[in-house]
């Protein structure tokens, strides 16, 4: 079999998913005072990474994740992941990550593929820069999962040809495109980074409507005979001034 084209990508920030659970029994032997102190220093962290979001040098999002799977998620997009390795690792020193136990965590950069446009014309694109740059929507509701494009016998997305993906790339958008100020999506790649080739970031101001939209999209041919997922995580969004009413006991 001649190999097919491969699609090139245009790549931004790095992405860190991190998600904790809280080990509540442990939490609650704590000291009041040590309680204090904890979430005193994980929202100065916080507040550090909200200034690097200020400076448009990265992104953080914080979120309570619904489910048995996590409690919490803490996302953050830097220009390198050697800067996410060390925010994790400081964040894994505080006080408070004593009380967490790691849950899932997904590595990935934020991907645009070039099946419409070519990468040169989007290098000068302030909205594609954008784009490849986000500041995380301040929506109430984030969805999780990472997927990966099938590889068996007649369904093998490796083994179509460029303008046949690119078809079904473009119906793909198109459905995406009727969810518009309803759901915005963050498309990040991870092949080589983490176990599935993609995660698929989604944020809505109506949580019913991530199940409408993943829904629509499991009809298009390309989701139907192509995509694979792994665990779906949901939740929502918080702010710093919310830590307390979270750990109080
Ligand atoms: C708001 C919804 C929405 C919209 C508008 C949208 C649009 C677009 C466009 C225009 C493009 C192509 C250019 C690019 O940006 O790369 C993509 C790309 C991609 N998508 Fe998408 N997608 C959405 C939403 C959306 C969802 C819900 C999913 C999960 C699939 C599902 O069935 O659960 C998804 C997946 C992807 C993936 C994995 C890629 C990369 C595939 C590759 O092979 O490279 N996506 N997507």
């Amino acid at each position: 079999m001649p190999a097919v084209q491969a699609v090139e990508t245009v790549d931004g920030w790095y992405c860190l998913h991190d998600f904790r659970t809280v080990n509540w029994s442990a939490w609650k032997k704590a000291s009041e005072d040590e309680r204090k102190q904890a979430i005193e220093e994980l929202n100065q962290l916080m507040g550090d990474w909200e200034g690097i979001e200020k400076e448009k040098n990265g992104s953080f999002g914080f979120y309570t994740i619904v489910g048995q799977k996590a409690d919490l998620l803490f996302m953050n997009l830097r220009p390198t992941m050697e800067e996410l390795t060390e925010l994790e690792t400081k964040f894994n020193k505080t006080k408070l990550a004593e009380y967490l136990e790691p849950a899932y965590s997904y590595v990935s950069v934020v991907e645009l593929s070039t099946y419409m446009s070519k990468a040169e014309d989007m290098e000068n694109n302030p909205e594609i820069q954008a784009r490849l740059h986000p500041i995380l929507p301040k929506w109430n509701h984030v969805c999780f999962y990472p997927m990966d494009k099938r590889r068996a016998g007649e369904d093998n997305w490796y083994a179509e040809e460029f303008d046949e993906r690119a078809r079904l790339m473009y119906d793909h958008g198109m459905t995406g495109r009727k969810y518009a100020g309803k759901v915005r999506q963050m498309i990040t790649g991870s092949m080589g980074f983490d176990d599935w080739e993609w995660g698929v970031t989604l944020y809505a101001h109506d949580v019913l409507q991530f199940k409408k939209l993943i829904y629509e999209m499991r009809f298009d041919e390309v989701s139907a005979r192509f995509a694979e997922f792994g665990s779906f995580y949901i939740g929502h969004r918080k702010e710093r001034d919310d830590l307390e009413s979270i750990f109080s006991v």
